[in-house]
């Protein structure tokens, strides 16, 4: 497996957030977390990445395998730090620079990639690409990024965290302060990235992790309820708190 979480649990300070969390991520697949807000998807999402590294009080028992390396066990900051650079990472709002659209494809990897200026624009184009941004903007790369619209710039963040090869991309609700029209092409896109990335993503929309997910994990106040196959889960919850939650009792 890709992602092999077993028995994780998370506290920030006194208060438990994750309660003996295990699940398995396999590559290549759209992953989605689902639950009621606070129930600890965001927390264990930051937790593959140990962004949760930052927060004072925060603790973490249990294990967190990430393609074959236990990512707790290395306590170094300096693993961590590289840890995150393998990990592609893209928010609820979205956060372009106040730059050009290519400034922020180029600026944030310009130290860690050590090409020509012409490989990496190169680069910066094959992923504008990717995310549908090259034939939209026509070549506008020299425009402000935050002249795009809300779909665009989450595209271009999306591009921009592609800017390191990561295997693997985390994505904390990127469709929630858009426009349908904008989530549809982002679940597209998704859709067409997992064949080269492996995505999990946080969701408060269930239509959305139902549309693009191919597994499903539904958290309840800091425990796994039920995991598996989206289609399996959303069509046959094994779980009374699922089928709670899906028909809207929750
Ligand atoms: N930085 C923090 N400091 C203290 N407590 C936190 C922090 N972040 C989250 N928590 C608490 O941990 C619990 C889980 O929060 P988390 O954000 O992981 O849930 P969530 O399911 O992602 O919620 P939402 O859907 O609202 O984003 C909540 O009780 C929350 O208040």
């Amino acid at each position: 497996m890709f992602i092999e979480i077993s028995h994780v649990s998370a506290w920030y300070g006194k208060s438990r957030a994750l309660a003996d969390v295990s699940l398995e991520v396999p590559e290549h697949c759209i992953y989605a977390f689902i639950g009621p807000s606070g129930c600890g998807k965001t927390t264990l999402l930051r937790s593959v990445n140990r962004l949760n590294d930052f927060v004072p009080g925060f603790r973490l028992e249990g294990d967190v395998n990430l393609d074959g390396a236990d990512i707790y066990k290395a306590r170094s900051p300096r693993f961590a730090e590289e840890l995150r650079r393998g990990i592609g990472m893209v928010f609820q709002h979205t956060n372009p620079l106040p730059m050009t659209v290519m400034q922020n494809m180029l600026l944030p990897v310009r130290e860690h990639l050590k090409e020509s200026k012409e490989v990496l624009r190169a680069m910066a184009e094959d992923k504008l690409k990717l995310v549908g941004l090259f034939d939209e903007l026509s070549g506008r790369f020299d425009q402000s990024a935050l002249r795009l619209s809300g779909g665009q710039q989450q595209r271009l963040c999306i591009a921009r965290a592609l800017m390191l090869e990561p295997k693997l991309l985390l994505m904390d609700e990127p469709c929630s302060a858009l426009d349908p029209i904008s989530t549809f092409r982002i679940e597209e896109l998704l859709t067409n990235l997992k064949e080269r990335y492996t995505i999990v993503m946080v969701t408060h929309n269930m239509e959305q992790a139902r549309r693009i997910s191919d597994y499903t994990s539904f958290f309840y106040q800091g425990r796994l309820a039920e995991s598996g196959k989206t289609l399996d889960l959303f069509s046959f919850p094994r779980e009374e708190l699922t089928q709670n939650y899906l028909t809207g009792r929750i």
